[in-house]
């Protein structure tokens, strides 16, 4: 239906009055995605024998690890226990749960009236149900509180309903109890939705404005824009425009998720939708952006449009230095559908060609490293993860450092690095611990409360490179697992940090490099230079393996020279074991890398590198 002046589109498909735009906030594993199948399932959208469990995770990765990472919309027409007679439309906006995605969690809220507040009955609140309900209530939703996993005999409904009913101000006979496993007060919960979520409200004959608040790529029809109409409508084949950019595009289609797509002739006030337009790039299409039409567009953006910003660098080489190309590719089409991914080429004298990647956090790392490697079948080196530094020199210049090789000589007046504010939930019995291990990571306390009487919000400001490492390992071990950790960005602080160099030979490896605390910097040579000593195999000549900071050596180790023989095992004239021997010999060499006049064998670099102890990268966990 094209948009000609003689034709006057359909007015909203859908009265806002019957809308009800939420979505589900919860700690991860608290059963978000398993609600929102039993919900499906309730409104009749997936027949029973197409269920299938977590349908919403479309992503390989997502369904292997449990975890939602792009956040997904889906409408569902509900007929209220109490009001039979009118069919509404529920539109729920599945949002991702981990700390580095919380720009697309707020989002999402954006786009809803209210939320459900989904909290594990034989868990309690965590870390990121604070975090996220404080996202709804600056969003000012209508919150639901919901326990779920009621049917566990580990479940204790009362005692957190309490914690919950405190929390938000309301009546502990207020919170809602379901299992979404047996659908246990599943229908109940619909109709709570119903009834307490406010309809959306907004202008019908105002210019257009659309809030995007997802974005994803999809291989055959490009980028698809999950959006939510807030004033006047969008109409199929209109030409629409990106407030942010001013790029224009013709709206291909438009239409609904139930949950498959369904097209329509537009979208009106409340709606929401997806937006083909046939571009290839979701930086084009950016979460958080306004959709306007072209003609007679909407002046004024909504507010609340931010580029994610890349907190964590590392560099990724391929182990095959031949298959830097398929690297780039691959690092490319991952780009098309996450507009946080950032990288630039990066040449290391020890690992040849590769990336500097920044990422939003270490889950995001991880899970690209993980597709990386699996979906486009690479084999990577990962250097350890750092953040991002500011040096100012004495001379008044400054320097951003996103890779530590790069971390400036000379004369240093001052170094910035960002710290955040980190909000840790756990059982009281823990909070000894908990403190002695953000002390150890330079942490300063903010405060602490009682949630209940054995459980405590602990709040520190730590410095983001501390977190970086292996910190959520350790507070999970500390705690036997029961404490649950969210941070956000805060800001950067001066501190006293200086750059380790490991040399070999009297050479600087620079995937070694490491920015730490002038504090730890001994500590961190000293256990670098022994690992090192023990993984590099004895060469021709003698080869001292040094740490320093500037031109100061601050530990040293020396791996002794040999001369092996290998032909000294055969005695004995069998010429092909001889001839076999040497094949063994050369191949070994191939997997080496010199580095100056050294051999350095790739599993070092890779056990240095990956290795679970705190030399190497932590391991992004949830
Ligand atoms: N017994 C029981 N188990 C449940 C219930 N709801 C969810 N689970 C289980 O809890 C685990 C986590 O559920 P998910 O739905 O994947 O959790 P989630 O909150 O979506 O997790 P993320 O997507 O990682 O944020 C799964 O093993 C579910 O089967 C419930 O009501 N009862």
């Amino acid at each position: 239906m094209p948009a000609t002046p003689n034709h006057v589109p359909e007015p909203s498909r859908t009265d806002p009055a019957l809308i009800r735009n939420f979505c589900i906030i919860a700690h991860i594993d608290h059963g978000k995605s398993t609600l929102a199948d039993r919900m499906l399932q309730l409104t009749g959208v997936v027949e029973q024998r197409q269920m299938r469990a977590q349908y919403l995770d479309r992503m390989d990765i997502e369904r292997e690890r449990g975890i939602t990472i792009k956040s997904q919309a889906v409408r569902l027409p509900w007929a209220p226990t109490h009001d039979p007679g009118n069919t509404h439309i529920l539109n729920m906006i599945d949002t991702p749960g981990h700390v580095d995605f919380t720009y697309e969690v707020s989002r999402s809220l954006a786009a809803c009236e209210g939320t459900i507040l989904l909290v594990d009955a034989a868990q309690g609140i965590e870390a990121q149900t604070l975090a996220n309900l404080y996202l709804a209530m600056e969003n000012d939703l209508t919150i639901i509180p919901v326990l779920n996993k009621i049917d566990l005999p580990a479940a204790q409904p009362e005692k957190f309903a309490e914690e919950l009913a405190n929390l938000v101000g309301c009546e502990p006979g207020d919170v809602l109890k379901v299992s979404a496993k047996t659908g246990l007060g599943v229908e109940a919960l619909l109709d709570k939705v119903v009834r307490e979520i406010p309809a959306p409200v907004g202008v019908a004959d105002a210019p257009a404005r659309a809030m995007i608040f997802d974005s994803v790529y999809d291989s055959y029809r490009g980028v698809v824009t999950y959006v939510r109409v807030i004033d006047g409508q969008l109409n199929k084949r209109e030409r629409i425009r990106m407030m942010s950019t001013g790029a224009t595009h013709e709206l291909l289609e438009i239409g609904t998720n139930s949950p498959e797509m369904l097209p329509a002739d537009g979208l009106g006030v409340g709606e929401v939708g997806y937006l083909i337009t046939g571009v290839k790039d979701v930086r084009q299409s950016k979460v958080g952006d306004t959709v306007t039409s072209q003609q007679k567009g909407a002046t004024e953006a909504l507010g609340g449009y931010k580029d994610p910003k890349p907190m964590v660098f590392s560099g990724l080489y391929p182990l095959d230095g031949s298959d830097y190309p398929e690297l780039r590719e691959a690092l490319d089409k991952l780009q098309l559908n996450d507009a946080a991914l950032v990288y630039e080429p990066e040449t290391s004298a020890a690992l040849g060609f590769g990336f500097r990647v920044g990422f939003l956090g270490l889950l995001h790392l991880d899970v690209i490293r993980e597709r990386l490697e699996r979906e486009f079948g690479l084999d990577l080196i990962a250097t350890a993860p750092n953040v991002v530094y500011r040096v100012i020199m004495e001379d008044g210049s400054e320097v951003v450092v996103t890779n530590p090789s790069e971390f400036p000589e000379g004369k240093i007046a001052e170094v910035y690095e960002p710290v955040v504010r980190a909000t840790i939930l756990a059982p009281s019995e823990f909070i000894g611990a908990i403190m002695e291990l953000c002390q150890t990571r330079r942490g300063t306390m903010l405060g602490m409360d009682y949630l209940s009487e054995d459980r405590v919000e602990i709040r520190y400001t730590l410095p983001l490179a501390e977190i970086v490492f292996d910190f959520f390992d350790q507070l999970k071990s500390k705690t036997r697992g029961y404490a649950s950790l969210d941070y956000e960005p805060t800001g950067e602080q001066s501190s006293s940090l200086v750059k380790v160099d490991i040399l070999l030979h009297g050479d600087k490896v620079d995937a070694f490099s490491a920015i730490t605390h002038r504090d730890q910097a001994y500590a961190y040579g000293v256990r670098l230079v022994a690992k090192l000593k023990e993984l590099i195999p004895r060469q021709n000549f003698e080869v001292p393996v040094q740490a320093a900071i500037g031109s100061r050596v601050i530990a040293r180790e020396t791996i002794r020279a040999i001369r092996k023989d290998v032909l000294a095992k055969c005695y004995g004239g069998d010429i092909s074991r001889k001839r076999k021997l040497l094949e063994k010999q050369k191949e070994g060499k191939k997997r080496m890398k010199m580095v100056g006049s050294v051999e350095v064998p790739q599993e070092a670099f890779i056990a240095v590198l990956s290795s679970d102890d705190s030399a190497g990268p932590a391991k992004g966990k949830k």
